[in-house]
């Protein structure tokens, strides 16, 4: 499986999206400032936009969803149950998931939007399309279910995954990481590598490299384990 864009551009008002690079299958994180062209470029891979210049080469990827960064946009049911249906899910298995057990009467626009963010996130992993892009999954969630996302998300097996965040405190282990800038798409590479050309990396994996130590992967405690290995 593969998706890759090749010199694809795209100008909105005053703003230029410009983007080289390929993701195969695995986790990849997207990070990059507010208004950097994030969900512009989710958009795209999800081919509700279409960019100016440039082209999109997919291969062995029949199935794609976009999990959109603000859920209430997926919402089209008046109870939480009808919602579930109308993904073609269970509802029983899918409101354990996202920790609405008893919730199934519920008018999904009612839910907090971090309940609701939690059951687009269920849905669309249980669905588990070739390439799955999640616009700021941990947008609106607390630490706990930041955390309980990552794992969700890690748990995937196959396919593409593309995260879009700003987020720098609760992150999944990945596969690649790159980076917006002003609307530019840069590849930093594979983890672990990737980890010390991220410009946007959070503090504590700059503390764990400026202290010699060299993080697995971009979690914290893949961040405090490497600092461990030094001290040993
Ligand atoms: N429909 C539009 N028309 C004109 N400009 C737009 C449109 N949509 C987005 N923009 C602009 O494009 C730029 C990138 O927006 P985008 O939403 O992709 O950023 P982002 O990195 O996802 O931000 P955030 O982290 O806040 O979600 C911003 O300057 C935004 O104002």
């Amino acid at each position: 499986m593969l998706i890759r864009l090749d010199d694809v551009e795209l100008r909105q008002g005053g703003f230029t999206l410009r983007c080289t690079g390929a993701f195969r299958e695995g986790i990849h994180l997207i990070s990059g400032p507010v208004g950097s062209g994030k969900s512009t470029l989710a958009l795209i891979l999800a081919s509700l936009a279409a960019p100016g210049r440039g082209s999109i080469h997919r291969e062995g990827i029949d199935t794609t969803l976009l999990s959109l960064q603000f859920p209430e946009y997926h919402v089209t049911c008046a109870t939480v149950e009808a919602e579930i249906r109308s993904w073609g899910l269970d509802p029983g298995e899918i409101l354990l998931q996202a920790g609405l057990d008893g919730r199934d009467g519920a008018d999904p626009l009612q839910l907090s939007r971090g309940q609701l963010k939690r059951l687009n996130l269920a849905c669309v992993l249980a669905k588990n399309p070739d390439l799955l892009l999640l616009d700021e999954p941990f947008g609106s969630l607390d630490c706990a279910a930041k955390v309980r996302a990552c794992r969700m998300i890690e748990e995937r097996a196959s396919g593409i995954t593309i995260i879009f965040s700003h987020e720098r405190s609760v992150l999944p282990r990945v596969t690649t990481i790159a980076e917006m800038e002003d609307g530019r798409l840069v590849i930093c590479g594979r983890v672990p590598g990737a980890i010390a050309r991220w410009q946007g990396a959070p503090p504590y994996l700059r503390h764990a490299l400026a202290a010699g130590g060299r993080p697995a992967n971009i979690t914290l405690a893949d961040a405090r384990e490497a600092v461990c290995r030094i001290r040993d």
